[in-house]
């Protein structure tokens, strides 16, 4: 995928309500405009790299692209998972990510234990990858610090 990195950023919105009650995976999701941004070559899927809330620290994170099969959504959703305990939800907050790399297409499960154990794998699998050099590197990118609150596409 010749457009990752790819860094962006958008409000968090309200998805179904799932990540949290379901999985016990919150996942925090983007608009519309952020979806519809995405370069064509960036296929639905798994993907790891690097989120930050606001102005706050840099985490590990995984997300998901695409209509999530197991539940079979309408709607093209794009969900980021960070791998770092908050104490408050962040909703209408600014999420800034950059995906670094890319694990695997999204999949229907023959039930939710299952679903959870490959979301469980996935965010083991990011933490390794991330913490690869060529990827740790981009936890300290300039993109993070920068004030601009519009949607950036691309870098
Ligand atoms: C790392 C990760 C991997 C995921 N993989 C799948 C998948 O393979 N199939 C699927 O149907 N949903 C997958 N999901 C999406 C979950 O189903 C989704 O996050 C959940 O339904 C919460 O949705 P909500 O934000 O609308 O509440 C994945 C989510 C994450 C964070
Ligand atoms: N580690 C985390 N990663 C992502 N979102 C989190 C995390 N901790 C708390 N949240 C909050 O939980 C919300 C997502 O929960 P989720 O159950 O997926 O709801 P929704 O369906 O509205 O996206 C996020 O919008 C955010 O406010
Ligand atoms: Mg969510």
């Amino acid at each position: 995928m010749k457009s990752l990195p790819y860094f962006c950023r958008g409000e968090v919105i309200r998805g179904f309500g799932r990540g949290s009650k379901e999985l016990g995976i919150p996942t925090a999701n983007f608009p519309d405009s952020v979806v519809d941004n995405l370069p064509a070559d960036i296929s639905t899927g798994i993907y790891y790299g690097w989120a930050c809330v606001g102005n706050g620290d840099v985490y590990k994170m995984v997300m998901s692209i695409g209509w999530n099969p197991y539940y079979k959504n309408t709607k093209k959703s794009m969900e980021t998972h960070i791998i770092h305990k908050f104490k408050e939800d962040f909703y209408g907050e600014m999420l800034s990510v950059v995906m670094v790399g890319y694990i695997r297409s999204e999949k229907s499960y023959p039930s939710l234990e299952d679903l959870i154990a490959a979301i469980n794998s996935d965010i083991e699998q990011a933490k390794v990858m991330l913490d690869l050099p060529e990827n740790s590197k981009l936890k300290e990118d300039n993109f993070f610090t920068s004030t601009s609150n519009s949607i950036i596409n691309g870098h």
